[in-house]
């Protein structure tokens, strides 16, 4: 795998618990404004020690865990971190195990979501200009590799591969549910990687997740189902490791340049320019303006 340019930007979202990286050097309050509001909080943008990339780092929940999964503004932060120019897309989530296999403290590059999500807007093309586009593979297959290599320099249990099931909460599940999305095959729970992926998607940037297993969700009969004590103790020491393993990735950006999430909206866009309204071209003007103008 070639490494990356110096061009490249790591953007990291960081989950629950994971309020600041700790690492990022040169560092810069950048406050971005969007067409669809504010961002969760002001970025930061730095460099890591002894490598080339820029690194943006965004808290999806705001600092001091201000947003719920359901109000957290998603379209602002993608659209944000794209017009910072984030090239690569690191997602880092608190999740529960929904497996015998994956126990707290594991490390899970999931290549899978289900959405169970229930009243989230998940699209930047809601009104005026329509696109379709392609999500069988939701997670860049090339980054996730990175990821999981990162991952596995840190001498963490790591699961390659994985689907995970994406819940409106905040509520954690009861048992029937845990129970039924065992029987889908999904192997973690959270709460927020949908419609963040989504969005990344349509925004053609290249998107994998560290998942951060914290407990057994509420369907293993021998342990006590999920509660935030629970999680935010195993989470204090995953938060060590996920930011070691954001540092590594840092440091070896792949080239994603060959990246399904690269070229995802060509020829996906359904409205012409002369069909869609000024609003609309202009609300979308940061992700379709350079293929609007070359025609
Ligand atoms: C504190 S457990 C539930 C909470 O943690 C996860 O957040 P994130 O995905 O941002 O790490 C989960 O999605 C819930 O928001
Ligand atoms: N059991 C669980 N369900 C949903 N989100 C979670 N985040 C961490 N553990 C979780």
């Amino acid at each position: 795998m070639s490494a990356s340019g110096a061009g490249d930007v790591l953007a990291i979202i960081g989950g629950s618990g994971v309020y600041e990286m700790g690492w990022l050097e040169d560092v810069e309050e950048v406050s971005v404004s969007t067409p669809f509001g504010l961002p969760s909080d002001v970025v930061l943008r730095g460099r890591v020690k002894e490598g080339d990339a820029t690194v943006l780092f965004l808290p999806r929940h705001g600092r001091g865990h201000r947003f719920s999964p359901s109000t957290i503004n998603y379209r602002a932060n993608i659209c944000a971190l794209k017009m910072l120019g984030a090239t690569h897309v690191l997602s880092v989530s608190a999740v529960g195990s929904l497996r015998e296999d994956i126990a707290p403290g594991d490390l899970v590059v999931v290549d899978q979501f289900i959405d169970f999500t229930k009243r989230r807007i998940s699209t930047f093309f809601d009104e005026g200009v329509v696109a379709h586009v392609p999500f069988a593979d939701p997670v860049c297959p090339i980054l996730a590799s990175a990821v999981h290599d990162a991952a596995l320099a840190t001498g963490a249990r790591v699961h390659r591969g994985g689907t995970y099931v994406c819940i409106e909460g905040p509520q954690f599940s009861t048992r029937a549910e845990s129970r039924m999305f065992r029987t889908f095959g999904a192997h973690v729970i959270g709460m927020t990687n949908l419609p963040e992926a989504k969005l990344a998607r349509e925004a053609e940037l290249p998107y994998a997740t560290l998942a951060l297993t914290t407990d057994f969700d509420c369907w293993h009969v021998g342990e006590e189902a999920v509660s935030v004590e629970a999680v935010i103790t195993v989470l204090n020491r995953n938060i060590v490791v996920a930011r070691d393993v954001a540092k590594s990735l840092a440091r070896n950006l792949p080239d994603v340049s060959q990246s399904p999430a690269r070229h995802a909206l060509e020829k996906c866009i359904m409205t012409s320019a002369g069909a869609s309204s000024p609003d609309a071209e202009a609300r979308l003007e940061w992700l379709i303006g350079p293929r609007r103008k070359a025609g």
